[in-house]
């Protein structure tokens, strides 16, 4: 998959916000009736809204997230509530518990960063037998060793890095680091809203374990919030499966038909298509046209004047100004226009791509590195007159860039009017 978007704080803002809150909650000292009894139910019916998301959308990976999670909780919880209504632990409360320590970081990890596979069902397979092989082996070892295995994990490996502010078994904390480093590096790989909920889950995990029996329904409340970070992650990946284009990170057609239907009286609609891109294709190849199109992209992006760029579809793109007249967004699209034409794309080989920055840099720089440039044109219209819907806009707008391409293209024509043919000196290539 195409890394489209840098790493971004906002990835990680909702599950923050989660985090904090759970740790909020878990804090208070007792919990009126209501919210008891929401925190009891509510890990389980996290798991089922999510598993139910996870079959709609195909996504395996979160849905044994999501079961590791469950599943250490629904453990634990046994435990914690013998606990708490007869003040003694069960006899194997102990070793479930060093046990949940040390496999929850570690299966969340592995199945956190292993990668989906297109055959969904073999996917699935694949990751159910290694949960049952794992529990399997855990069951057996804790019913045939018990002491033996509860000695193994308590046992303090390394005394110079214990601590009494330390609440879990030593070997639980390598287990969390590997974990966290190996999502934090997804996380790098491909910045994905999923991708910062896992990590942040993890630390939720982190926090939960240790108040397990120290806190009254603090298992309840954090696991019931990490289940939520992941769930409100595979709400918001199908979200943007659904509305923003994969390939240049835009909004996408569908966000740009439901932006269509809540513009005002006074808006104006510009179409920009790249000019002669089937032949740039031919000349160069569908991944430099790629490139070329993230690039566009990253230019409209940034288009002043209250615009917003939307990938209409292929090489063609929508902005939307929303209560401007069309004088206010010429010289923003004009602009536009100019700066991709002055953009030199440094074509980067795949193949040959150096594998450090440093040398990246210095291939960038040399003068043999391959330079394209690539031209749009632009047809604008308003709504007014006969352009009363937002599809007749549309319309007019194509119009226009129909008449900026017979102009000769590389130049910016409004609907209805001489105005605007902004015609470029001819750049020799
Ligand atoms: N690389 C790449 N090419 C695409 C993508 N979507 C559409 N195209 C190509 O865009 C080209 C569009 O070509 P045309 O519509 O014939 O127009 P044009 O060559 O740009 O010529 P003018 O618009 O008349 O300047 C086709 O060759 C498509 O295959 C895409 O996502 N990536």
């Amino acid at each position: 998959m195409s890394r489209t978007v840098p790493p971004r704080f906002s990835h990680f803002l909702a599950p923050l916000a989660l985090l904090l809150g759970g740790e909020v909650v878990a804090r208070q000292v007792a919990l009126n009736e209501f919210f008891t009894s929401l925190y009891n139910v509510l890990p389980t019916v996290l798991l089922l809204l999510g598993g139910a998301l996870c079959v709609m959308y195909g996504r395996i990976r979160e849905s044994f997230l999501l079961l590791c999670v469950y599943l250490a909780y629904f453990l634990l919880d046994t435990h914690a509530d013998h606990y708490r209504a007869h003040g003694t632990l069960l006899d194997d409360a102990a070793l479930t518990f060093h046990l949940c320590s040390l496999l929850l970081p570690l299966l969340y990890g592995l199945y956190g960063v292993w990668r989906e596979r297109s055959h969904l069902a073999q996917d699935g397979l694949a990751r159910a037998a290694v949960l049952f092989a794992v529990g399997v082996v855990a069951v057996a070892l804790a019913r045939r060793f018990p002491e033996a295995l509860h000695a193994w994990l308590v046992l303090i490996r390394w005394p110079a890095l214990q601590a009494d502010w330390l609440q879990l078994i030593q070997l639980a904390y390598p287990a969390f680091l590997v974990a966290l480093v190996l999502l934090i590096v997804q996380y790098l790989r491909q910045p994905r809203p999923s991708h910062a909920a896992q990590i942040i889950a993890l630390l939720g995990l982190l926090l939960m374990l240790p108040q397990t029996f120290s806190r009254h329904a603090a298992l309840n409340i954090l696991s019931s919030h990490v289940l939520l970070m992941l769930v409100v992650a595979i709400a918001h990946e199908a979200y943007l499966m659904a509305f923003r284009d994969e390939l240049t990170g835009l909004p996408g057609r569908r966000a740009l038909n439901e932006r269509l239907q809540r513009l005002g009286r006074q808006y104006v609609l510009a179409m920009a298509d790249v000019d002669h891109f089937k032949s740039f294709n031919d000349t160069h190849g569908h991944d430099v046209g790629d490139q070329v199109l993230k690039m566009v992209a990253s230019r409209l992006r940034k288009i002043g004047g209250g615009g917003r760029a939307y990938r209409y579809g292929g090489e063609e793109f929508t902005l939307v100004f929303p209560g401007r007249s069309i004088e206010e967004c010429l010289p923003h699209l004009e602009a536009v226009r100019q700066s991709v034409e002055s953009y030199a794309l440094q074509l980067r080989d795949a193949d040959n791509r150096p594998k450090d920055d440093r040398r990246g840099r210095m291939a960038r720089g040399a003068a043999s590195a391959k330079q394209v440039s690539v031209t749009i044109s632009i047809g604008v219209a308003e709504r007014q007159g006969e352009q009363r819907s937002p599809e007749e806009v549309i319309k007019a707008a194509d119009q226009a860039l129909y008449s900026a391409k017979k102009a000769g293209r590389n130049c910016l024509r409004v609907h209805g009017s001489g105005r605007g043919a902004v015609r470029m000196a001819e750049h020799s290539r």
